[in-house]
């Protein structure tokens, strides 16, 4: 089993007029996050560290800024390519932990909504994903929000124990059948090729 870890950033600076969205969650603030994209500073963060720890380059490679299919895009679109990718390389999320450094609002009252949230969208267990929160104290950073992403990632072990498994069978619906149940509910085998791509033209906004 091998482990690779990953480590993304964002910014994006508070703008009037746009709807605060992180971490997935929309959230009640009269003010959001300027960005060509909807902004989403911690699925930013969390992208990058997803590609960063199968060396896939960087979430601006995949989506640049300059290109206008990705203009008020949904940023569960940039994780679930993110997503994609460690699985294409063979690898599956462990746990994941990040940090928003931002001085409003306060994320600590919504904290486990947001955990649920992006566990949701990493397809992981509220207990898999760290949402921590810090005020920029001493930074002069009060207009500006901050994700700081890790994540640690394991090889998907497919043959681990079916070489011990052994069955009988005649007609190819009943080999399919048996192979079917020695391998059913034991991986996760869509973890292991690329996936219709996560999004297309109905998806943008
Ligand atoms: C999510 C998106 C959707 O378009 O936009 P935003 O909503 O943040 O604006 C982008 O993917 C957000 O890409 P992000 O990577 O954060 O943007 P930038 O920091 O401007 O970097 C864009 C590209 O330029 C490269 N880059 C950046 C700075 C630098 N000094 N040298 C570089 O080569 C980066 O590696 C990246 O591939």
């Amino acid at each position: 089993m091998s482990m690779r870890i990953g480590y993304g950033f964002d910014s994006h600076a508070f703008k009037a007029g746009v709807p605060l969205v992180i971490g997935g969650l929309k959230m009640e603030h009269h003010e959001g996050l300027a960005g060509h994209s909807d902004g989403d500073v911690l699925l930013h963060a969390i992208t990058d560290a997803l590609l960063g720890a199968v060396s896939a380059g960087d979430i601006g490679s995949f989506f640049p800024p300059s290109d206008p299919r990705w203009k008020n895009a949904d940023s569960a679109i940039f994780l679930e390519t993110a997503l994609e990718e460690i699985a294409m390389a063979g690898y599956r999320i462990v746990n994941i932990d990040t940090v928003l450094v931002l001085a409003a609002p306060k994320i600590g009252p919504i904290s486990g909504d947001l955990r649920q949230r992006v566990a949701e969208l990493l397809h992981l267990k509220p207990s898999e994903v760290g949402i921590k929160a810090k005020t920029p104290e001493g930074l002069n950073q009060d207009h500006v929000a901050v994700a700081h992403a890790t994540v640690l990632l394991e090889s998907i072990v497919v043959s681990d124990g079916l070489e011990r498994m052994t069955a009988e069978a005649e007609s190819d619906a009943e080999i399919n059948g048996v192979v079917e149940s020695l391998i059913g509910g034991r991986h996760d085998m869509t973890a292991l090729g690329r996936k219709v791509p996560g999004f297309d033209a109905d998806d943008l906004t």
